[in-house]
């Protein structure tokens, strides 16, 4: 573990890693100290999933600048490279096949991706070891070239050399540094939360987790066919909600039980599982990062920075967004059915590249809606809209009132050419992952008891949800206080606010925007 973070802060700038495990007291030059070192370091990661670790050799290759250095635009369209673990993959093919969707790959080309990658992967600890099994199998290759001079040279890898560097979007020199530290010490927690057995499910939470949605429903369904229809939509309302958040946890969680359960949000909620990871993933990878994360791209419906700021056209609902905010959102879960269907029918990802049809899962939303119509019409609609009023207040109220990050500008959204489409051909900048997420987020303390904890469904541990995603959420609570601790000895800046402290600043920064 600790080998791995090594060799990502000590690779040299001629490009040759020298022997990370030694490196850190080679300025000492104690050979004892060494010694010992070498004995204790960690098993990688890889290793830990039962999968020989080409990596850890003695004499690391292939030469890897994890410089530092500011690098060239690929040469051509098809080059993709990512660097994981200090070692760097050719990812040109492995893109096109890739299950999450290519756009994610593209995107990382030419940078560090060993945080994002175990944040989203089933890697032997949560539950499987597919994608590590599969990064294994991919061809190693050496850095993308550096091309001092050349025009396309913009971009820094996350963990850029803050002296030397260009720094795109929002980061700073000092904040740059602080962000690779970060990232060093966050691997050896990671490590740490898996060996105590933080990513293991339980059978009797998640069996508790199940019957509380089929049971909402089921009930509410019993009080709809026998002509109480309020009753009926409060409950199906709640029902369909919480089984928004434990659909969120099963599409996150790895391992054939999370796997099985994907279909569940389709069944329930009418919402498809690959849509939804799609976008709920690249919430995940560049979090408030305007032009890729859709959770904060919202405009002309909402504005979270004002024209000014941003340098895009005004429309006049800004002026009103914080008086319609609130009952807006109850369209939320409308939307995205509407989304879901969409993406089926298009049959196409984020980047426009055509999608597997999942006919079970089209399947799975046509059973949904069939359960709806066997319901009145005011339930089925009220428990709809009901379930995505709260669900869309909790959401939003969790990131948009945070640190908003300008991507890039060339990123240009989801325009022609942009999002790091095949045919951009280019490297993207953001911000370190691990750091982005102290910055995009913060928890929130429920003020009103157990009652508003279990609304909140496991949104109220957003921080720690998104530094370790595949993490069940009945385990967020108890990793509260552990995270704290961390952060604090760290500075990574843990936040914490009264929830009703987080749904006023929410509103309060639509009002803002709206009054510029
Ligand atoms: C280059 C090495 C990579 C390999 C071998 C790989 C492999 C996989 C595999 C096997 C899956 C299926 C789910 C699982 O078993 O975990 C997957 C899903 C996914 N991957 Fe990757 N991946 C790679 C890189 C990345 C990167 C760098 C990102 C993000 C920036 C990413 C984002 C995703 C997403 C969003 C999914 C979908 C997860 C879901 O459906 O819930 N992958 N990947």
């Amino acid at each position: 573990m600790a080998d791995r973070c090594l060799k990502r802060i000590f690779a040299d700038r001629s490009g040759k890693l020298k022997e990370a495990a030694t490196l850190p007291f080679e300025f000492l030059n104690v050979g004892a100290i060494n010694a010992l070192y070498n004995r204790w370091s960690s098993t990688p990661r890889l290793e830990r999933s039962g999968i020989p670790q080409t990596v850890r050799t003695t004499t690391v290759a292939p030469p890897a600048p994890v410089s530092t250095q500011r690098k060239a635009a690929p040469k051509t369209r098809q080059e993709i490279k990512l660097l994981i673990d200090g070692q760097w993959y050719d990812c040109a093919g492995w893109a096109k096949a890739h299950p999450g969707g290519g756009i994610f790959i593209r995107l990382l080309h030419g940078r560090d991706a060993t945080d994002v990658f175990y944040a989203l992967h089933s890697y032997g600890p949560n539950g499987a070891d597919t994608a590590a099994v599969r990064l294994a199998k991919l061809p190693k290759c050496e850095a993308p070239e550096a091309a001092e001079g050349s025009a396309e040279n913009t971009f820094r890898l996350p963990l850029a050399d803050s002296a030397t560097a260009e720094i795109p979007g929002s980061a700073t020199p000092e904040r740059d540094e602080h962000a690779k530290e970060l990232s060093m010490n966050f691997q050896e927690f990671r490590t740490k939360l898996e060996n105590e057995g933080w990513f293991d499910r339980s059978v009797g939470q998640e069996i508790w987790a199940l019957a509380q949605v089929l049971g909402l429903c089921a009930v509410g369904s019993e009080l709809a066919w026998n002509g109480h229809p309020w009753l009926a939509t409060l409950s199906i309302g709640l029902g369909m909600e919480q089984a928004g958040w434990l659909g969120h946890d099963y599409i996150h969680g790895r391992g054939k039980w999370c796997e099985f359960m994907r279909l569940m949000p389709a069944l329930i909620n009418g919402h498809g599982a690959g849509w939804w990871s799609e976008k709920h993933n690249l919430h995940h990878c560049f979090t408030n990062h305007e032009g890729l994360d859709r959770d904060v791209a919202m405009e002309p419906v909402f504005w979270l920075r004002s024209p000014d700021e941003s340098g895009r056209a005004d429309h006049p609902l800004r002026k009103f967004q914080h008086l319609y905010s609130v009952p807006m959102l109850a369209i939320v879960f409308w939307l995205w059915r509407y989304q879901s269907a969409r993406f089926f029918i298009r049959g196409q990802c984020a980047d426009g590249n055509p999608i597997k049809v999942d006919w079970v899962e089209v399947g799975a939303m046509v059973a949904n809606y069939a359960w709806l119509a066997t319901l009145p019409l005011p339930v089925a609609l009220g428990s709809v809209t009901l379930s995505g009023w709260l669900v869309g207040n909790l959401v939003t109220a969790t990131h948009q009132c945070e640190e908003i990050m300008p991507t890039d500008q060339a990123i240009g959204g989801f325009g022609p050419g942009g999002k790091g489409s095949a045919a951009s051909g280019k490297t993207w900048a953001f911000d370190e992952f691990v750091d982005t997420q102290f910055r995009s987020t913060r928890d929130a303390e429920c003020v009103f008891g157990p009652a508003e904890t279990w609304l909140w469904g496991g949104m109220d541990t957003q921080l720690e949800h998104h530094l370790f995603p595949t993490m069940p959420r009945y385990k967020y609570h108890k990793l509260r206080p552990v995270l704290k601790k961390w952060a604090d000895a760290h500075n990574a800046g843990y936040r914490i606010s009264p929830s009703t402290t987080i749904l006023k600043d929410n509103w309060t920064t639509l009002r803002d925007v709206a009054s510029v």
